[in-house]
């Protein structure tokens, strides 16, 4: 059965087990167009799993995942790959940049590799950094960056290629308390002003106050579902004319 037409992301009834210990037990949710979605719940919960699922990096053992009226659960691993190149973002816990790269290289990796020209990637990987207020980074190698500043390359990387959706997997949980809340300001408030859809883990309760819904996850199951009314604006996220 197809999705609902005003999803972009949706999920039916997700299991996944690593082994013989069950990481999703049956997620149903969906997400809207340029809705920010935060996925809270405790350590173990199945937040990780959920996001591998929805963007295509596992096939869930049983269930549906949909992208645009799209089934991603029944495509090729070379399919799942392609999507994940062109419409979607991640960002990892940790940012994990390429060491012998350049920031912008780095941000500019989605853009390379569907082979744009270098002038073109680096203009987008430069407009993008300078959004996340990294723009005086551009030249500098990842060894040389905090890991705050590391996270904002990371965050110009998964924008880049102006994705419909980004995923963002605790990814402030590896920085300091009042870093890691100004990054995810500058986060959110990217994705709301173009329209990216965004679904963020978190377990410290960090990106509740700025999603629209936040679904609770425990033991692999939503165990609650949270609407912020009224819906936050992009200025609430982040002073920055991002
Ligand atoms: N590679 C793996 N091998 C075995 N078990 C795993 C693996 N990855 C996750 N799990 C288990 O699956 C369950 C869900 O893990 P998952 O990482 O999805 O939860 P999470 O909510 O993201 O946790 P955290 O907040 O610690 O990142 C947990 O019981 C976890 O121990």
């Amino acid at each position: 059965m197809a999705p609902p037409d005003n999803d972009v992301l949706f999920s039916r009834s997700l299991h996944y087990s690593y082994g013989t210990t069950p990481a999703l037990a049956g997620v149903s949710l969906g997400v809207g167009e340029g809705e920010v979605l935060a996925v809270d719940g405790p350590r173990g919960s199945g937040k990780t799993t959920l996001l591998r699922c929805l963007s295509g990096q596992l096939k869930p053992e049983q269930g549906e995942v949909w992208f645009n009226s799209g089934a991603v659960h029944t495509l090729s691993a070379a399919r799942r790959e392609r999507l994940r190149l062109t419409r979607f973002g991640w960002i990892d816990t940790r940012p994990e940049l390429v060491p012998e790269l350049r920031a912008w290289e780095n941000a500019a990796l989605p853009l390379l590799l569907a082979g744009e020209s270098h002038r073109r990637a680096r203009k987008a990987a430069g407009e993008w950094l300078d959004r996340l207020d990294a723009g005086d980074l551009m030249k500098a190698r990842p060894r040389s960056l905090t890991p705050a500043q590391a996270q904002r390359v990371a965050i110009a990387r998964a924008l880049v290629h102006e994705p419909a959706v980004v995923f963002a997997d605790e990814p402030t949980a590896a920085l300091h308390t009042m870093e890691g809340a100004q990054v995810l300001r500058t986060l959110i408030a990217a994705c709301r002003s173009h329209g990216v859809t965004t679904v963020v883990a978190s377990h410290l309760h960090q990106a509740v106050d700025l999603a629209d819904r936040v679904v609770t996850l425990v033991d692999g199951r939503v165990r609650g579902t949270a609407v912020r009314t009224p819906r936050p604006t992009a200025e609430d996220s982040c002073s920055l004319s991002v």
